[in-house]
C-alpha cells in the first residue's frame, strides 16, 4: 500500500489540469470530471501479474492489448476507425494534438489555456499517472518509484490510462500533454489506440529556464528536486527528442518558442490553434 503521504504527493494537480472538459460540457465542472475519471480508473482491473510491462529503458516492443470487455473494445474500434472530415464520413475520430517539450517548458500551463479557449479536452499523461499513484494501487507504487527516479513508466500502463480517459471524455478535440515521451510510448499508442496525432506541438525552452521554473514550481511534486530534474533532462534529450524528430520528418511538428511570459507564449499558441484546419473544429 502507498502511504498517505505518497498519495498526497501523487495526487493530480489541484488546478484541474488533469482533464479539462469540452467547452459545451463546462458546466459539469472540473471536480465532477475528476470524480468521473477517478471512478473509471478505480474500476479498472489490475494489470496482469504474469505479463511484465515493457519500458522505454528496456526497449521492448511486445505490447499486449489490455484485457477489456468486448463492448468497450468494440466502441473504441468504432471511435478510431471512423475518419472525421468533410468527406461525408463519420465524425467520430477526435482531433488529437500531442504536446511535447522538456520538463518545465510550460506544457501544462499552455494546455490549460488552450483547453479553455479552444474547447480541447486536456489529458496530461503525468497527471493520469499521479492519479493512479493516489488511488493506492500496486501499479501506483511502481509508478511512484519510476517517477521519483525521473524514468519513464512502461508504455502499456500510460497508454491504457490515456485510452480510458479519451474514451470517457468522448471529446472531439484532445490535447495529450507529456506524451509520447519515447519511441516505445509512440508505438504503443499507435498499436493500442489505433491512431496517430493530427499535430504535435513542441515547446522549445532552454535547459536553464526549465530548471529554474521546476525548482520554483512548489506543488509538492516528488520529481521537482535537482537530482531528479537532471535525470529527467537526460531522458528528455535521449528519448523524447527522437520522437519529436520522428514527427518532424512527417511534417506534424509545430515548434513554439517557450520563453517569455505565459501570455507571450500563448500569443504564438493562439495563432497556431486559430490556424488549424476546419477538421479540428467542424466536428
Ligand atoms: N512562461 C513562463 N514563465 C515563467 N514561469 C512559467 C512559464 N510557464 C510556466 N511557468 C511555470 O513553470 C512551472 C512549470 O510549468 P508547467 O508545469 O506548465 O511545465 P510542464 O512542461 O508541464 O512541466 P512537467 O513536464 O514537469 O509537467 C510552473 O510553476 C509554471 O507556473
Ligand atoms: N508519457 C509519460 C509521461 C510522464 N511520465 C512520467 C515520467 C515523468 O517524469 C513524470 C511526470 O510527467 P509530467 O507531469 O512531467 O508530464 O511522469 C511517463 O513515464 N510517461
Ligand atoms: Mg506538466
Amino acid at each position: 500500500m502507498v502511504t498517505e503521504e505518497r498519495a498526497r504527493r501523487g495526487t493530480a494537480r489541484t488546478d484541474g489540469g488533469a482533464i479539462a472538459p469540452e467547452t459545451e460540457e463546462k458546466e459539469l465542472g472540473d471536480e465532477m470530471w475528476r470524480r468521473r475519471l477517478g471512478a473509471l480508473l478505480l474500476r479498472s482491473p489490475p494489470a496482469s501479474s504474469s505479463t511484465a510491462p515493457s519500458s522505454c529503458q528496456h526497449r521492448r516492443h511486445h505490447l499486449l492489448l489490455p484485457s477489456e470487455e468486448p463492448l468497450a473494445l468494440g466502441r473504441l474500434a468504432r471511435l478510431f476507425t471512423s475518419q472525421a472530415g468533410s468527406d461525408g464520413g463519420d465524425t467520430l475520430k477526435p482531433f488529437i494534438a500531442f504536446v511535447l517539450g522538456g520538463p518545465g517548458s510550460g506544457k501544462g500551463t499552455q494546455c490549460t489555456k488552450i483547453a479553455s479557449d479552444f474547447g480541447f479536452a486536456h489529458l496530461s499523461a503525468g497527471d493520469l499517472l499521479r492519479h493512479e499513484i493516489a488511488s493506492g494501487s500496486e501499479k501506483g507504487e511502481l509508478i511512484l518509484d519510476i517517477i521519483k527516479e525521473g524514468r519513464i513508466v512502461p508504455s502499456e500502463i500510460t497508454v491504457e490510462l490515456i485510452r480510458k480517459a479519451m474514451e470517457m471524455s468522448n471529446a472531439k478535440r484532445v490535447l495529450i500533454d507529456g506524451f509520447p515521451r519515447c519511441e516505445e510510448n509512440r508505438i504503443a499508442f499507435e498499436r493500442i489506440v489505433g491512431t496517430e496525432p493530427d499535430i504535435v506541438v513542441f515547446f522549445d525552452c532552454p535547459e536553464d529556464e526549465m530548471v529554474k521554473r521546476l525548482l520554483s514550481r512548489n506543488q509538492g511534486r516528488v520529481d521537482d528536486n535537482i537530482e531528479t530534474i537532471k535525470k529527467r533532462l537526460k531522458v528528455f534529450e535521449n528519448l523524447n527528442i527522437p520522437v519529436v524528430d520522428y514527427y518532424s520528418s512527417r511534417g506534424k511538428v509545430h515548434k513554439i518558442k517557450a520563453t517569455g511570459t505565459e501570455d507571450e507564449i500563448f500569443d504564438a499558441v493562439r495563432r497556431l490553434f486559430s490556424s488549424l484546419s476546419r477538421r479540428a473544429y467542424d466536428m
